[in-house]
């Protein structure tokens, strides 16, 4: 499988069943794209999730109305039989479409989102929870590295004129200088730039 960042600004994501499940994806989702659940029940969750929720028994008809205009659907009741029917009508109305009950051509991934940095981690469906502790691993680095992305766009931008051979190392130092990463670490930004300067040629 290949990964693919995507803009979902603008998008609409169809998210059918409103278990737990259903509540992270929607959690993901409706940070960029328009979502709308249509369900019976919905978690507790949902109250806290920008979104549309529509209570309503759900068939073959209703998700090929739903999927007419969506970019991604996402079969997530906790019927199997209802997800493949779902999923085959959204299929021909030419949707993207998640499974969230086996691994098909569209996963989501385990997703870190910084203000700079993003990560998407996934293991092809074999193990949902090894994705999930790397994502907690990484989630420590992030303190360092979402600065750190800014400050090397910030700094792009001044060695502009450098030659690229001198504008790369002068990069690669800054990212290898552990005083700099302890002073991102510490909130310090201001500080870190000053110290970044220091490796400009
Ligand atoms: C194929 C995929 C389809 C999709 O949903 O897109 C899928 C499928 C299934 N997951 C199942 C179970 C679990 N899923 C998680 C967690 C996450 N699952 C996510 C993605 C994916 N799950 C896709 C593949 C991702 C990849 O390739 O790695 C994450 C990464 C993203 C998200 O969903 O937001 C999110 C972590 C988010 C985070 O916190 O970082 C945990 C861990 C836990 O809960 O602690 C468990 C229990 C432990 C276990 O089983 O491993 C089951 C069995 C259901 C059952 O038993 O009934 C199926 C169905 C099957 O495998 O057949
Ligand atoms: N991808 C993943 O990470 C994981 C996937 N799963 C899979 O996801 C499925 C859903 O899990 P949960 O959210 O925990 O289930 P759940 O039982 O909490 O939620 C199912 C939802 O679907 C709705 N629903 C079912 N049939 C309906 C119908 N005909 N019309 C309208 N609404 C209907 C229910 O009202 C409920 O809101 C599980 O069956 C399992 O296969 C489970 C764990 C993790």
């Amino acid at each position: 499988m290949i990964p693919l960042f995507h803009d979902f600004t603008d998008r609409r994501v169809v998210i059918f069943g409103g278990g737990a499940v259903a509540a992270r994806k929607a959690a993901l989702f409706a940070t960029e794209a328009e979502v709308v659940v249509p369900s019976l029940a919905f978690h507790e969750r949902f109250s806290e999730i920008d979104c549309r929720l529509h209570r309503t028994q759900i068939d073959g008809d209703l998700a090929a109305w739903y999927a007419d205009d969506a970019f991604l659907v996402i079969p997530a009741t906790d019927d199997a039989e209802l997800n493949d029917r779902i999923a085959a009508r959204a299929a021909e109305q030419g949707a993207l479409v998640n499974r969230v009950d086996e691994a098909g051509r569209t996963i989501t991934p385990s997703v870190i989102a910084g203000d700079n940095l993003t990560v998407g981690i996934a293991t092809g469906g074999g193990s949902p929870a090894v994705s999930k502790y790397l994502r907690q691993q990484l989630e420590a680095e992030f303190e360092t590295l979402d600065p750190m992305v800014e400050l090397q766009s910030e700094l792009r931008e001044r060695a502009e004129d450098l030659p690229s051979a001198a504008r790369r190392e002068f990069l690669w130092d800054v990212l290898e200088d552990d005083r700099i990463h302890e002073t991102l670490e510490a909130g310090k930004f201001e500080q870190a730039r000053t110290l970044a300067m220091e490796h400009h040629p």
